[in-house]
């Protein structure tokens, strides 16, 4: 965001991130980023809000962040030497009743490394506060063999996504300061 210039702030939403334990991830990251954004709105009528929320999806597995080192080292296992699919929606709420929303996915798929590696990862830390436990701008970076679609989605927040909501809404992303 502060890439593209324009001025923006962040507050944590405060929800409760419960759903469905049945839920598509798709679907998953969907009802969030909705429920992150209204949660804001309510408290900031007239501004524009974006929420968003990221799930990793890997054969019949869900990850989110991982607790501790162990649970990211279950999560690293499960990717490694296979593809997994990053999904993130963002959802833009604005005054008069906008709302528009959309779920990006990313698919990455991983060298097989043997444990000695994987363990070496996991010291750099880069698993803590990431879903799937790993960065792709970082150290990660030597895991990736492949990646199809947006690499700014797996970075967190899916630029293409944000700035089609924000171009289809009206915001002009050269305004003169
Ligand atoms: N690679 C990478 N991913 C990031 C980074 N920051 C956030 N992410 C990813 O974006 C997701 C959401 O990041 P957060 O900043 O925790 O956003 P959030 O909405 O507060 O997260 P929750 O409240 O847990 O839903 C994380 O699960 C990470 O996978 C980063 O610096 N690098």
């Amino acid at each position: 965001m502060d890439g593209l210039g324009l001025p923006y702030r962040t507050e944590a939403p405060g929800v409760d991130e419960h759903v469905p334990a049945d839920l598509p991830a798709d679907e998953a990251v969907r009802m969030l980023a909705v429920r992150k954004a209204r949660a804001v709105q309510e408290r900031h009528p007239e501004a524009w809000v974006l929420g968003a929320d990221q799930l990793v999806e890997v054969g019949q597995d869900v990850l989110g962040k991982p607790r501790d080192r162990d649970a990211a080292r279950t999560q690293l296992q499960r990717l490694l030497g296979s593809t997994h699919v990053i999904h993130t929606a963002v959802c833009l709420l604005g005054p008069g009743g906008h709302h528009s929303e959309t779920v990006e996915d990313t698919r990455l798929t991983f060298f097989p490394v043997p444990p000695e590696e994987l363990e070496r990862y996991l010291d750099t830390g880069e698993w803590e506060g990431c879903a799937g436990s790993y960065r792709v701008e970082g150290r990660g970076q030597a895991l990736l063999q492949k990646l199809e679609g947006d690499r700014t989605n797996v970075q967190g927040l899916p630029m293409l996504s944000v700035v089609r909501l924000l171009r289809q809404a009206g915001f002009d992303l050269f305004a003169r300061p």
